[in-house]
């Protein structure tokens, strides 16, 4: 068993993270380790106000619900989890909030001020697809928030993310997904997830580390 650590799984709709953070869980269980699956926004009171009212609320109001979500997360769910030596897996996080609530009008250094203090993850995943085949399956799951097919250039977004999250330290990874089904794309993160310590040096965040 290894020590408790932070791991984010975030990117564009449809990329698959619901899905593959869920079999990462049962992955990294049958690896003897003890796994927490969380999301953001979370399933607290803060959480539970900004995810049903990403139509009602807007621009900074919707960036305050979200990022006080996330500081509350935090400290009642994320620290406690990784203290007792838990793997937390958490479904989006400060990427979706530079992406998303920058396409909501609020520009990206308001959105990376708001969030200075937020712990910095072990490890970041970036999961990215072919824009097509995302758009295809948030249509096929079904379409419950207007963010959902509503970003222009969702992925190279998140692409454009990897330096500044690495120099803010959040050793950001992309991990394209290619043709591969979700149990594949969640077998080749488990050693990562296990290992962020490969993640050095910004040469190593701008390449895909987890493809083959
Ligand atoms: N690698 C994959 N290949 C094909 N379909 C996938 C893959 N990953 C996820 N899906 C399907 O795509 C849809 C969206 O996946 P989901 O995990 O909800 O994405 P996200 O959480 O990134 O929005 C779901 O119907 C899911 O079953
Ligand atoms: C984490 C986060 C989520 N959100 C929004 C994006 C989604 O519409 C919603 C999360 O709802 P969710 O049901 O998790 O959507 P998805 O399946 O796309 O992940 O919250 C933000 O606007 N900013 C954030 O920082």
């Amino acid at each position: 068993m290894t020590t408790g650590r932070f791991i984010v799984v975030d990117g564009p709709s449809g990329t698959g993270k619901s899905t593959v953070t869920r079999l990462l869980v049962d992955l990294l269980a049958a690896a003897g380790e003890q796994v927490l699956l969380t999301q953001e926004p979370s399933d607290g009171p803060i959480g539970r106000l900004a995810r049903a009212g990403t139509h009602e609320y807007r621009g900074i109001e919707l960036a305050a619900l979200v990022i006080a979500d996330r500081y509350h997360h935090l400290h009642t769910v994320v620290r406690p989890a990784v203290a007792a030596g838990k793997i937390v897996l958490c479904d989006r996080y400060l990427p979706s909030s530079l992406v998303l609530q920058e396409a909501d009008g609020v520009p990206q250094e308001i959105v990376w001020a708001m969030n200075t203090d937020v712990d910095r993850p072990n490890l970041t995943v970036l999961l990215l697809a072919d824009p097509g085949h995302s758009r295809q399956r948030v249509r096929q799951r079904g379409i419950y928030s207007r963010f959902h097919l509503a970003i222009p250039d969702e992925r190279r977004r998140y692409e454009q993310l990897v330096r500044p999250l690495f120099e803010a330290g959040h050793r950001p990874v992309t991990c394209e997904i290619g043709n591969r089904d979700a149990d594949a794309v969640a077998s080749g993160l488990v050693d990562l997830v296990l290992d962020p310590t490969d993640v050095q040096d910004a040469a190593t965040a701008d390449r895909d580390t987890t493809s083959s």
